[in-house]
């Protein structure tokens, strides 16, 4: 289902466009089915080194995001997607550079499978990443949320810093969450985006793929 939904991004890539890469297992189909067209892009952006070590092995030219000035489509999965295309991301812990990446693309297409559609975000833990030194604070913080964090053992995320996951949150409002976490000092981002919302979503079932607009 992960596969069908990532191969169908590859009809929106236009050829000689930079291609932004998300991260994860999703993500993973779609940077192999790009390397069957590498010769017809510009390269890529990625949001994570282990994005960046799948491309350059397989002969995709991985681009400074700081050397463009903008590129056409990102291409991301979602850990779950509501129906205005807001999610939650960050399972594999990627979140900061995937709101990064996503914040200069211009279409931000989301790839997942069927069950990754939910009616309200939160039954899967929001991801938070923290400056190491804050995690206590941050928790407390999210804490009063009503939410319930833990800090995720043995992550690192690429950027130096700690990933708090935090259960039982029934968002509602994703956006006014979304920015009230992100006012907590100390939080370097969290994985609602839902002021980056996806443009298109490709959901992969057996039978195919569905697109949402
Ligand atoms: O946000 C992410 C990584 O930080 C991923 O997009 C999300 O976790 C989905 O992963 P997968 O495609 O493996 O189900």
């Amino acid at each position: 289902m992960k596969r069908n939904a990532a191969r169908a991004a590859v009809a929106y890539i236009e050829p000689q466009t930079i291609v932004g890469v998300g991260t994860g297992s999703t993500v993973n189909h779609f940077i192999d089915a790009l390397a069957e067209i590498k010769d017809q892009i510009a390269g890529a952006v990625s949001s994570s080194e282990q994005s960046t070590a799948r491309l350059k092995a397989l002969g995709i030219p991985v681009l400074d995001l700081n050397s463009i000035s903008g590129f056409g489509v990102y291409v991301d999965g979602a850990d779950e997607i509501n129906a205005a295309k807001q999610m939650i991301k960050g399972g594999g812990a990627a979140l900061t550079r995937e709101k990064i990446v996503a914040a200069v693309a211009k279409t931000f297409i989301c790839i997942v499978d069927s069950t990754k559609q939910v009616e309200v975000l939160g039954k899967f833990p929001l991801p938070v990443e923290v400056i190491p030194m804050a995690s206590s604070y941050v928790s407390r913080e999210l804490a009063k949320l009503g939410g319930k964090p833990v800090v995720r053992e043995g992550v690192v995320t690429d950027n130096g810093n700690l990933i708090i996951d935090v259960r039982g949150l029934h968002i509602s409002e994703p956006l006014a969450l979304e920015q009230q976490i992100n006012n907590i000092v100390g939080v370097v981002t969290n994985g609602i985006f839902a002021a980056r919302a996806a443009d298109l979503v490709l959901v992969g079932s057996a039978e195919g793929t569905q697109v949402l607009r």
